[in-house]
């Protein structure tokens, strides 16, 4: 088969959705290795001297057939509706099921069982809770303990009771060390879960701090710079137009003069809440420093670009702000320096004309966008 038929069954065995196909890769697991043992309980009974008779092939179908009934309910998608959409408690309780009636016909070979039924455990450990697998462990030793005592009374040449209780006394120390190891590894994995939350967790606030204003919570100056520079390379690939402005409280000394550095605060994060609200969604209000503030206008050309600064100034300027200690009403203007990035400019040659653009704008009286 070739690479692309190989990924077209594999689409075709397991699904397209990433947590079905981890389950069902499991579930496949499990599958060849019951295909596997159903050949090898046939071979134990066969040099053992046993006959191969209706019982082996109704357990050879019933194992087969149950495997094939759990990939069935996963591939579905019918498990998804239960609590362990993955069905690992009901399978491994299902193979374990199997293992011992195979003990009951293995005869002389029936020890290959353990090293199987271990590894049906093992399917368990990177899965299970400790409570689900101490209740595995339990209903193996159970079970395999009446099988051994029914074998034993039943058949006692072929099953020696002395030769069960030896291998029963072997399960009871190897079964609760599987337990113990189980749940080792399910605290192991809670731990590893929580500390990739955790991780997670810290990743977003690190990212938020690396590029958001603390006070405003518009993007900081590093991050519209990088906007800047993402806006540039489209323009230059695309072809479009784009804008900048330069916006700064007017008088804003005379407020935190006046009224203190707290309510000056308070200012500049109704500013941006205002001035955001004015924007486009596509444009972007960063905090520049200070009491300045840069806006970004992508894929916008001049007259467009002038009527939302000009309609963001007016809402900035008409809006009363939080009453400050005398308890009148506060009024704040900006300034805006507007101008449009020119094919062949350097980023840095358009910040200094919107600059330059808004010293203009203070110059001739403020509350006013001046443009070149
Ligand atoms: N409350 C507060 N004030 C700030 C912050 N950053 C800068 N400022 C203040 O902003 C003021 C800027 O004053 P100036 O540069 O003299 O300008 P202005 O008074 O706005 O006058 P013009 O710009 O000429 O209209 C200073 O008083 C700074 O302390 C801040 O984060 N919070």
């Amino acid at each position: 088969m070739t690479g692309r038929g190989v990924r077209r069954f594999e689409r075709l065995w397991l699904g397209t959705d990433p947590a079905q196909r981890l389950r069902l890769r499991q579930t496949s697991l499990a599958m060849a290795l019951m295909a596997l043992c159903a050949p090898m309980l046939h071979y134990c009974v066969a040099i053992s001297g046993g006959e191969r008779g209706a019982l082996l092939w109704v357990w050879t179908a019933v194992s087969l057939g149950g495997m094939g009934a759990f990939y069935a309910a996963i591939r579905s998608g019918w498990s998804r509706r239960l609590a362990d959409p993955s069905l690992t408690t009901a399978q491994i309780a299902f193979a374990i099921t199997s293992a011992a009636f195979g003990y009951a016909q293995a005869g002389a070979l029936r020890g290959a069982v353990f090293p199987v039924l271990n590894l049906i455990l093992m399917f368990g450990m990177f899965q299970l809770r400790a409570r689900s697998a101490n209740a595995l462990c339990l209903f193996a030793l159970v079970l395999f303990a009446f099988v051994m005592g029914v074998m034993a009374t039943l058949a006692p040449a072929a099953y020696p009771p002395s030769v069960e209780v030896g291998h029963f006394l072997m399960l009871a120390c190897m079964l609760p060390a599987v337990a113990v190891l189980t749940a080792r590894l399910s605290r192991i994995r809670r731990r590893l879960s929580q500390q990739k939350q955790d991780l997670a967790r810290a990743l977003a606030q690190l990212q938020a701090i690396a590029t958001r204003d603390e006070l405003t919570g518009l993007p900081n100056r590093r991050q519209m710079q990088a906007l800047m520079d993402q806006e540039l390379q489209r323009s230059q690939r695309h072809g479009h137009a784009f804008c900048v402005a330069i916006l700064d409280l007017d008088h804003f000394k005379d407020v935190n003069d006046t009224h203190g550095h707290a309510v000056g605060d308070t200012v500049l994060r109704a500013v941006a809440e205002v001035g955001q609200a004015a924007l486009r969604a596509s444009d972007v209000l960063a905090r520049w420093g200070g009491e300045e503030f840069l806006v970004l206008l992508p894929d916008t050309a001049m007259p467009l670009a002038l009527v939302g600064m000009e309609r963001l100034r007016q809402q900035i300027g008409a809006q009363a702000l939080p009453a400050p200690t005398d308890g009148a009403p506060l009024r704040v203007t900006v300034s805006i320096g507007l101008t449009d990035h020119r094919p062949g400019d350097a980023l840095a040659d358009t910040l200094e004309r919107a600059d330059r653009l808004l010293y203009e704008a203070k110059h001739q009286g403020r509350d006013r966008t001046c443009t070149d």
